[in-house]
């Protein structure tokens, strides 16, 4: 397996350095270069079988050989028994044809740690194999920082640094990261949106000497191996509901789009999968696209979904990178105008493709409330904001009837009490290991929206590149 950046002047790489890769060279992202595929008796075979089962089965392809299965599948069972639930992401019924699948019962309580638990693995093995140690540097809107840091914490061979915007995240998601004290864990509150964050993480790759002296790494969803992770639970939850045999369609709460470019994966390895809904936020600059054909970032607005508060949706490359004909030279040019005009579009005939398989939808706050509102009481169950916004848009999406239909429940309620307390009249509990969260030390640096100062921190923090822990 051979993975190609998006802006195809990187070089193609196995899937061990493009774990440790991140960002391609050329400013790109790598992708596989030809998708492998599940025939439906492979999808049929999976009935029944654990999660960590059908994840090894379907993310054995993209490894290319680079590590032993034996290995790999003990890497899959370690990762996934740290959830609090037997069946890892489980299928919830809301009503006669709606889903959720709740992707949050992992250390953190977040769907990042279906993926993060298995990258810190995967991270151990291979850094150990080849005696290197690398510097993580990942940007966070509240939750990917949490599950890197729990992924990552004490282990030998890598230090992170997670930046989230200072003021902008719930208390529990900022508590979550900056009460770990390992010495190879650095939060920084940066003055600046998750916009600013990410912007300075590609700044640091795209700094090759930086990148190199601190052997940088990424557990942003830039990062191939989120994404291979995360295409897992879309088959698993699909061949729970009768795929092959039986057709579906997902709602995806969406910021970055990197969930929902996994589900993208997963039809491109043969899930019959009819429909994507995007749900925004107010920050709807998927929606917008959807709606026009044209990509354009307004400055972001905080909501009651702050994982969400997000305009400059990195894995949005990969799709534009397929719409564009796989065109490495097309794509660089799009992003070139992006970034120095805030805008480009794609031609109708593109954007029909798109709309082949995907639809955006908006949710503002007052639809948030009333749905987080209206879920309690109408189906006894209670959604976080984000979930909300994947209700809400399902809801509204003029998806078939016939079709079953699964919201992903990205987050748990109790990393947003207060917006569920508000909407519900309960407070949801944290689990009983972080009962203890708010009397938690906590460190923290507040650093300026600088990338000079924010790679002087790091350079000072990386063993990579000789600095203390
Ligand atoms: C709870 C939650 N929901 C939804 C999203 C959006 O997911 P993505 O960025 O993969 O589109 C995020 C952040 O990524 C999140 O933390
Ligand atoms: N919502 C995310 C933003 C980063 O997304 P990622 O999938 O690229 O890691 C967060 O919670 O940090």
């Amino acid at each position: 397996m051979r993975y190609i950046s998006t802006r195809g002047a990187a070089p193609v790489l196995g899937f061990e350095d493009v774990l440790l890769a991140g960002l391609a060279r050329d400013g790109g992202l790598y992708v596989p270069e030809t998708w492998p595929t599940l025939s439906p008796e492979d999808l049929r075979a999976m009935r029944g079988l654990s999660y960590s089962e059908i994840a090894v089965r379907v993310m054995l392809p993209f490894l290319g050989g680079s590590i032993a299965e034996d290995d790999f599948r003990a890497m899959v069972e370690d990762a996934y028994g740290t959830f609090g639930h037997r069946a890892v992401t489980p299928l919830v019924q809301l009503d006669r044809r709606t889903w959720v699948l709740e992707l949050f019962h992992g250390p953190t309580l977040a769907f990042k740690d279906v993926a993060l638990q298995l990258l810190g693995r995967l991270f151990d093995h291979v850094l150990a194999k080849r005696g290197e140690r690398v510097t993580i540097v990942g940007a966070t809107s509240g939750d990917t920082g949490s599950a890197a840091i729990e992924a990552c914490r004490d282990r030998e061979n890598v230090d992170i640094v997670i930046l989230h915007p200072k003021g902008r995240t719930s208390e529990v998601q900022r508590r979550q990261m900056t009460t770990v004290l390992s010495s190879n864990v650095h939060n920084v509150a940066l003055e600046g949106t998750f916009d600013d964050c990410q912007d300075l993480v590609k700044g640091m790759f795209n700094d090759t000497a930086f990148r190199d002296r601190v052997n940088l790494s990424a557990v942003n969803s830039i990062n191939w191996a989120r994404i291979m992770a995360q295409i897992v639970y879309y088959v698993a939850s699909a061949v729970a509901l009768g795929a092959p045999d039986r057709k579906l369609a997902f709602v995806v709460p969406t910021g970055n789009f990197g969930n929902v470019y996994a589900a993208y994966g997963a039809v491109r390895m043969g899930v019959p999968i009819e429909r994507l809904v995007v749900g925004s936020n107010s920050n709807d600059i998927l929606a917008r696209f959807f709606e026009s054909g044209a990509m354009t970032a307004r400055d972001v607005m905080p909501t009651l979904s702050p994982s969400m508060d997000i305009q400059i949706s990195s894995n949005f490359e990969r799709l534009l990178f397929d719409l564009l004909g796989r065109d490495g030279a097309a794509v660089e040019a799009a992003m070139r105008r992006f970034r120095s005009e805030g805008s480009f579009a794609v031609t109708d005939a593109q954007l029909a493709e798109a709309l082949a398989l995907f639809s955006g939808h908006r949710v503002d706050e007052a639809g948030t409330m009333a749905t987080i509102a209206d879920t309690a009481r109408t189906c006894a169950y209670t959604v976080d904001p984000h979930t909300a916004v994947g209700v809400a848009s399902a809801a509204a999406s003029g998806v078939d009837p016939a079709l079953p239909l699964v919201v992903l429940a990205t987050a748990h309620p109790a990393k947003f009490p207060d917006a569920v307390e508000k909407a519900t009249g309960r407070r949801p509990a944290l689990p009983p290991r972080l009962a203890d969260l708010y009397e938690r030390e906590e460190r923290l640096t507040v650093l300026p929206n600088d990338l000079a100062t924010v790679q002087a921190f790091v350079t000072e923090r990386s063993r990579a590149a000789g600095g203390r822990a």
